[in-house]
């Protein structure tokens, strides 16, 4: 069973449009609420391809509610555990081209009597987990080595740790000397501290991770794909692409690889091209709808050799 926590999750509503024009008033086209939040995506995207999962949620005002009514919608199996502070809402703007604008709410602090409560809600569900995914920023408030807390808490009890998050919670976590660590471009050149835009700049940053701590470090790349840095005794490199015919929103996609990378077994090329495939698939799907077995296509999936002066397209 993997286990997800979401300290700061969200109500994702996307609104398709033709073109962002600031200043302008918009005429929306289609629209879709999801819930969401990155840990709570690993659910629904393990739920979604009947792999054993619980998502733990924290949730708070009418916001909340309808996180929690969505969330069971989908059949996720959940430790819900009620907040003061109203669940944050994000917006995703979604162009025909696939690009999407996301404005994320900061969402509402915790108390540290309900960060107490989660945490306690964490630790007694982690004993029948194979894997916990702590994901996502967290809440103004929240101190920032909270993932770092948990992840030595879980080691002690023989629990891996991934973690897929951003700035100093990651760079914490990393001294923590997490199983697994899930960042993008932007999320990899900040925690080493260093420019990434080649692949090579890639590979050298995700060994610097490991370095700083993570065992294993899987990055993702945007449209170039992702690159995954193993290894106890003997370090392994695994590069690998999988193009997406037409992309419709990027929301997601990295909470999909993450999943698809842990169902598959978190080693190896295999697991790379697990997760790829199911990160592409999320890729085609509306907002951040996480694909199903019938959406996920493993015949996309590339390992070109790794050049390292290989310029990486996407943006961060
Ligand atoms: N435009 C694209 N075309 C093809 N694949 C894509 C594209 N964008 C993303 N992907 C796939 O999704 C994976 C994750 O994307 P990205 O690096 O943007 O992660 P992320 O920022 O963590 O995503 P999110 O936070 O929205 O879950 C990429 O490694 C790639 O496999
Ligand atoms: O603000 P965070 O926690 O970094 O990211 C939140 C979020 O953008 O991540 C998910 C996509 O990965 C969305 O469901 C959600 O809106």
């Amino acid at each position: 069973m993997i286990l997800t926590v979401t300290l700061n999750p969200s109500l994702d509503r996307t609104i398709e449009i033709a073109e962002l024009t600031r200043g302008t008033v918009i005429r929306a086209g289609a629209a879709r609420l999801d819930p969401g939040g990155k840990g709570v995506n690993v659910s629904r995207a393990l739920l979604a391809n009947d792999v054993p999962t619980c998502a733990v949620v924290p949730y708070g005002g009418d916001e909340g509610r309808r996180l929690v009514e969505l969330l069971s919608d989908e059949g996720i199996d959940m430790i819900m555990v009620p907040v003061s502070g109203a669940t944050r809402s994000n917006i995703t703007l979604a162009e025909p081209d696939g690009t999407v604008t996301k404005i994320n709410e900061p969402g509402t602090p915790l108390t540290p009597a309900e960060l107490e409560t989660l945490a306690a809600a964490v630790l007694d569900a982690a004993g029948a987990a194979d894997w916990v995914v702590a994901s996502g920023s967290l809440p103004p408030g929240v101190p920032t080595d909270i993932y770092a807390r948990l992840c030595r808490r879980f080691a002690k009890a023989g629990i891996r740790t991934a973690v897929d998050t951003s700035g100093p919670a990651l760079v914490a976590a990393l001294a923590a000397g997490p199983a697994l660590v899930k960042p993008n471009r932007e999320e990899l050149a900040t925690a080493a501290g260093v420019p990434v835009t080649t692949l090579g700049d890639a590979i050298d940053a995700a060994r610097k991770l490991r370095a700083m701590g993570a065992r294993t470090v899987l990055a993702s790349l945007g449209a170039d794909g992702a690159v995954l840095v193993e290894g106890e005794a003997e370090e392994r490199v695994w590069y690998g692409t999988a193009e997406v015919a037409e992309p419709r929103s990027t929301v997601g996609a990295g909470d999909a690889m993450l999943a698809g990378f842990l169902a598959a077994g978190a080693r190896g090329r295999d697991a790379l091209a697990e997760g790829l495939a199911w990160a592409a698939a999320a890729v085609a799907q509306p907002g951040s709808r996480m694909p199903r077995p019938h959406d996920i296509r493993r015949d996309t999936v590339r390992f070109p050799p790794p050049d390292p002066d290989l310029p990486l397209r996407s943006g961060g």
